[in-house]
């Protein structure tokens, strides 16, 4: 379908303010449903991400001097923008990602409410006047902008998990570069299209598309920047942890997950089956929150197995352009071989079959929406993150035992339990390990709600009040002589 705005699908990189267009070394970006290419964007590396870390430190001097309503009156203005676009901003995101049309424009709106948020909350950022400890002492704390911020963002949530970062930085007062996915760029560069119409000073936002270990080499090296922020992989972002140690920045890492979901046998089934469908299939499987294990109280295993597995059966695969399509392709072949190996492993330990198991006839890299039983602990897909769609079911008997399974993991980034019991309810989310809890529900994030995990899940939060916290430096004046 033609956008409304062709504008909007940009073969260039926003540095320091100046349009850099794709040139013969080109990053070519494929639609995962179909493998042709959409477009091509820019292969940069270390000179401009240190033009536009550069630019971003002078332009975030003279942004921090505004006052938090000018920020604000901006942001909200990217904001509206945004909503205005959101339908080419979804077929944009369809096309180089590959969720369905719908989910997409889900995605956007979801994305569009964390710079709602923070247009807001950049007028709240409060500090504190203390009692002195002496009679002639003042004690005030003010908050300031960090300054220069890096952020590298992955591929699963194009849009949301790039205004998730980019929002509470200008509004805190920050600048930023931002590194987005090779495989979805072009969500990123449209977003920082409507971000200049809404004018936002040249310099405070740039996009660098190219080589992902050069350009997070000058992120991570630069006594500039003074925040990194990522979101993807444990094994990345360790090895960003480790490189941003000699210049001690602040960090925020969402890494991976590996989410428990548990159904008790008082749980309204119907809701849980929902529930799960949510938190586990959406985004095809493709999202760090996504439900990875599913323990279901020995009661109602079967019969929650035989709902799960038959509302599945209603639901399309298809090209995300596609009215009726809910699950799109995954995003590469190596995901398709992770999901594949996951199932061949545990069924080689003894799992059965109920549904799906393989490439969907649609072939390249769709797939079959998949229920496991007989799931255990021993395998791999119990202790990996298989970022994709299939559900394995895990039997236990007591509330003790199943608490203590689902915190037997590295991971503790989300969680999700179904209950009908208010005291089970309180005594299982304050024991389970995990930054996040779902109860009675399988769709947690919202820019209300601190997202965020704990153990190798990462550091900091996202969105909500604290979102904000993290872009700012707290500083202690201390006024003495006044006698
Ligand atoms: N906690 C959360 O909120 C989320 C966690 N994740 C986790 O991420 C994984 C899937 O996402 P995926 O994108 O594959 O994760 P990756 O960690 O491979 O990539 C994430 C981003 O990091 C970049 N990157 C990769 N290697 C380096 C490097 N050496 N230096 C600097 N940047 C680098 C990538 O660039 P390039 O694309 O060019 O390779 C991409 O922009 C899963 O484990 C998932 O759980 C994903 C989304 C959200
Ligand atoms: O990248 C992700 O998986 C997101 O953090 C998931 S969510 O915020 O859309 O739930």
């Amino acid at each position: 379908m033609p956008l409304r705005d062709p504008g909007l699908l940009k073969e260039a990189n926003l540095v320091g303010g100046q349009w850099i267009a794709a040139g013969d070394n080109a990053i070519a970006v494929t639609n995962p449903a179909t493998g042709a290419v959409l477009g091509r964007v820019p292969s940069l590396g270390a000179a401009e991400a240190e033009a536009a870390i550069e630019a971003a430190r002078d332009a975030q001097i003279g942004w921090a001097a505004k006052t938090a309503k000018e920020r604000s009156v901006i942001l909200r203005r990217w904001y509206e923008l945004v909503v205005e676009n959101a339908d080419d901003l979804a077929e944009i995101l369809t096309l180089e990602q590959g969720k369905p049309l719908a989910e997409a424009r889900g995605e956007i709106l979801y994305g569009a409410s964390f710079i709602e948020w923070f247009a807001e909350e950049a007028r709240r950022v409060y500090g504190d006047v203390i009692p002195g400890h002496q009679a002639d002492k003042r004690i005030v704390v003010i908050k300031q902008p960090v300054g220069v911020v890096a952020a590298i963002t992955p591929w699963n949530f194009p849009n949301a998990m790039i205004t998730r970062k980019v929002a509470p930085a200008l509004a805190a007062g920050c600048s930023i570069v931002l590194k987005p996915a090779s495989q979805t760029p072009f969500s990123a560069i449209a977003l920082a299209v409507l971000a200049e119409r809404a004018g936002l000073p040249a310099g405070l936002f740039s996009v660098v598309t190219g080589s992902a270990r050069a350009i997070g080499a000058v992120m991570t090296g630069s006594q500039i920047v003074r925040k990194l922020t990522f979101t993807g992989s444990t094994e990345i972002g360790i090895e960003l942890m480790r490189q941003c140690a000699p210049t001690v920045k602040k960090l925020a890492l969402e890494l991976g997950g590996n989410a428990p979901f548990i159904v008790f046998d008082d749980a309204d089934l119907d809701a849980a089956v929902e529930g799960a469908i949510i938190s586990k299939f959406r985004n095809n499987g493709q999202t760090c929150v996504c439900a990875n294990r599913l323990y279901v109280q020995a009661g109602v295993y079967d019969a929650f197995a035989q709902k799960l597995a038959e509302a599945l059966s209603k639901l399309k695969v298809g090209n995300g352009l596609e009215e009726s399509t809910v699950f799109g392709p995954l995003i590469d072949d190596a995901a398709v071989a992770k999901v594949e190996e996951h199932i061949a492993d545990a069924m080689g330990k003894g799992a059965s079959l109920v549904s799906g198991g393989k490439r969907h006839a649609l072939g390249g890299t769709f797939f079959e929406p998949t229920v496991l039983t007989g799931v255990t602990g021993t395998m791999a897909i119990a202790r990996e993150e298989t970022f994709g769609p299939v559900a394995p079911l895990f039997r236990f008997k007591e509330d003790s035992e199943v608490v203590a399974a689902a915190n037997d993991t590295e991971f503790g980034l989300a969680s999700y339990f179904y209950t009908k019991d208010l005291a089970r309810a309180w005594k299982v989310g304050e024991a389970l390990e995990y930054g996040m809890v779902g109860i009675n529900t399988g769709l947690i994030s919202t820019a209300e709600a601190p997202f965020g995990g704990v153990k190798l899940s990462g550091l900091g939060r996202e969105g909500s009040r604290y979102g904000i916290e993290e872009f700012t430096e707290m500083k202690y004046l201390c006024f003495g002589g006044i006698a």
